[in-house]
């Protein structure tokens, strides 16, 4: 920490813990915007995140009265998607090839002209547009409100509905579509490859080819492509897994995009998450740079469902309905048993989704813990002596913890002095900021990596081959804690402890991920072929959408402490704040 010099020092007055906070305490209006993020400043995954992002925006001048148009000009030119006329003006489109009617999907080399429908009426007009956000909140206080400035004004956000196009720009003769899947496995990694793989046939692509085991596939030799086609994936949907293989870390980007240049790739499908998607956000303006006609499209997925403003990421439900048997097992031993404590652990690195979700669903957790929520193990107020509590009033409890929970160690102050915020801009991206022996670093990819001086897993700098920080593992300390403290104390605890994260990962996706997948799948097609590239498809509002990529991975979404979900969660469990 010594090393850091700070360039930009914002100075501000007593910060309350857990409650409100008004605007006019920061004197420095170019943190205006980040302070409803620190309301709740406990959420600290959350709201840091948030507030390295607004630092890093634009400052906005409420007292402007035009401040509402500037902010919705600003933030249609953020959420424009990247197309092929951007850098080829003069590219001219050819009627859609996506075609209802036809009934044979790889055709004869389109000799009689590209089929089409001019009556069709199933086509997106680029103009339309999906909201982004659907509540208005009267008051910053309001549960969960996403304000912009201190009166949490209306403003309406507009993001680019997904869907097949009239004009498409590549003539699919052409096409070499190429897929790849990136990071840990996920459910339902196959339904999109084979919806992909479906939709291009549809449009009457031949080239498909799938990337083995991630961005490593364009890099190592010995690792050849795999030809695909609707014959290949027909049944892949039916187990997990991904037909390709995944992997982490893997080749540069310039190297990937020599690789793409070399085997004429043209279109890129990449399915992955946070990192996964800088990469190809990166290939996309490599290719850009390189003036490639190519399109480049990702997928979002990932259990952990911490990528922004998406409705869910697809595998992510059938995550939360696989953890109901982990949590089962835990329930019938706990209950089975004299003074039986189960304890279950799920993933989610940043996020607490898994967890929360599976909590309300299963009814049968006394405790959740996840990373967006400090809590004391021990003390007065601390989980330990609620457990002996519940073995005490019930005879036993069910605990579900996120591996990312217990990472952060809350202060023990009811109220902090904020003296001054350092925050440096260390290289491109990445902001430290560092305050009463507290640092947080939003790291070279958005993700937000959280270290308080003192954790309950001490310190690690490992890192994985993609460059994620190695958690401790809090799953395994909290099973040992527990047993430890009702040693000390004298009570009889039979503890039990049940990882199930990677059989849950494994799974094949369940029916709702199914469809979510299969629209994804073919929506990036979709996005391919209408010429656009450096995008993701998501679900917003039960709408599906393009997003630029930097905009849903500039950092983790996290559950915000302070949603009606995190209190539908504590409402359901029972439990007490653990501070
Ligand atoms: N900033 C980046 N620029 C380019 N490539 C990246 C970047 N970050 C990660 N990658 C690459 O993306 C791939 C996947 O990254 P990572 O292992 O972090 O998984 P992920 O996509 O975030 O998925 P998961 O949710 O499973 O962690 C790796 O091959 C990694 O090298
Ligand atoms: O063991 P691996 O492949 O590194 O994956 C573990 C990580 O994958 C995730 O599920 C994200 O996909 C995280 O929750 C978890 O930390
Ligand atoms: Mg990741």
């Amino acid at each position: 920490m010594g090393s850091v010099s700070h360039a930009a020092m914002i100075s501000s007055s007593k910060l309350s813990y857990g409650g409100g906070i008004s605007y006019n305490k920061y004197k420095n209006p170019q943190l205006r915007t980040s302070v409803v993020s620190l309301r709740n400043w406990r959420a600290s995954s959350r709201n840091l995140g948030v507030l390295a992002a607004q630092i890093g925006n634009k400052e906005i001048d409420f007292s402007d009265p035009d401040w509402k148009t500037k902010y919705q000009r600003d933030f249609e030119s953020r959420f424009n998607i990247p197309h092929i006329t951007d850098v080829f003006p003069d590219a001219d489109p050819i009627p859609s090839t996506f075609c209802l009617k036809m009934r044979t999907p790889v055709m004869e080399d389109f000799a009689g002209g590209y089929p089409s429908d001019e009556e069709w009426h199933g086509y997106i007009n680029n103009s339309d547009r999906v909201l982004l956000k659907v509540i208005h909140y009267s008051s910053p206080t309001s549960a969960g409100a996403e304000c912009i400035d201190p009166n949490c004004t209306w403003v309406e956000q507009w993001v680019h509905r997904a869907g097949p196009r009239e004009k498409i720009y590549f003539k699919p003769e052409e096409v070499k579509a190429a897929i790849v899947t990136c990071g840990g496995l996920c459910p339902g990694l196959n339904d999109v490859i084979r919806q992909i793989v479906i939709t291009l046939e549809i449009y009457g692509v031949k080239k498909i080819v799938g990337i083995p085991f991630g961005y490593r596939g364009f890099s190592d030799e010995g690792l050849s492509e795999m030809p695909l086609s609707r014959k290949v994936v027909q049944n892949v949907h039916l187990s997990g897994g991904s037909l390709l293989g995944v992997s982490r870390g893997g080749p540069s980007v310039s190297d990937i995009v020599d690789s793409m240049e070399e085997r004429g790739i043209n279109m890129l499908f990449v399915l992955g998450g946070n990192g996964t998607h800088a990469g190809a956000n990166a290939i996309h303006d490599e290719c850009r740079r390189r003036r490639m006609r190519v399109a480049v499209v990702g997928v979002p997925k990932t259990i952990d469902n911490d990528i922004l403003m998406m409705d869910k990421t697809f595998g992510f439900d059938t995550a939360v309905e696989e953890a109901q048997r982990a949590i089962n097992s835990a329930y019938i031993e706990a209950h089975s048993a004299y003074h039986g404590i189960g304890i279950v652990k799920l993933m989610g690195r940043n996020s607490g989704f898994i967890a929360m979700h599976a909590s309300l669903a299963s009814g049968q957790i006394d405790i959740c813990l996840i990373p967006e929520v400090p809590f004391h193990l021990h003390g007065p107020l601390g989980v330990l002596r609620h457990l002996k509590f519940l073995i005490e009033t019930k005879g036993s409890a069910v605990l579900c913890v996120a591996e990312g929970a217990g990472q952060v160690w809350p202060f023990d102050e009811t109220e902090v002095e904020f003296p001054k915020f350092f925050v440096e801009k260390r290289e491109e991206k990445v902001f430290v900021l560092v305050e009463l022996g507290v640092e947080f670093i939003v790291d070279r990819k958005g993700a937000l990596n959280m270290f308080m001086m003192q954790n309950f897993l001490g310190r690690t700098n490992a890192t994985d081959a993609s460059g994620n920080t190695v958690l401790g593992d809090f799953g395994v300390h909290i099973q040992q804690e527990t047993k430890k403290y009702f040693k000390e104390i004298g009570v009889h605890a039979d503890v039990k402890y049940i990882d199930p994260t990677y059989m849950i990962r494994a799974c094949r996706a369940n029916a709702s991920d199914g469809i979510l997948c299969t629209v994804l799948g073919q929506n990036a097609v979709h996005g391919a072929f209408a010429g656009y590239s450096g995008i993701t498809v998501g679900i917003c509002n039960t709408h599906y959408v393009y997003f630029p990529i930097p905009e849903v991975i500039s950092y983790p979404r996290a559950v915000d402490p302070n949603s009606r979900m995190w209190h539908r969660c504590l409402t359901s469990t029972g439990q007490p704040d653990f501070v």
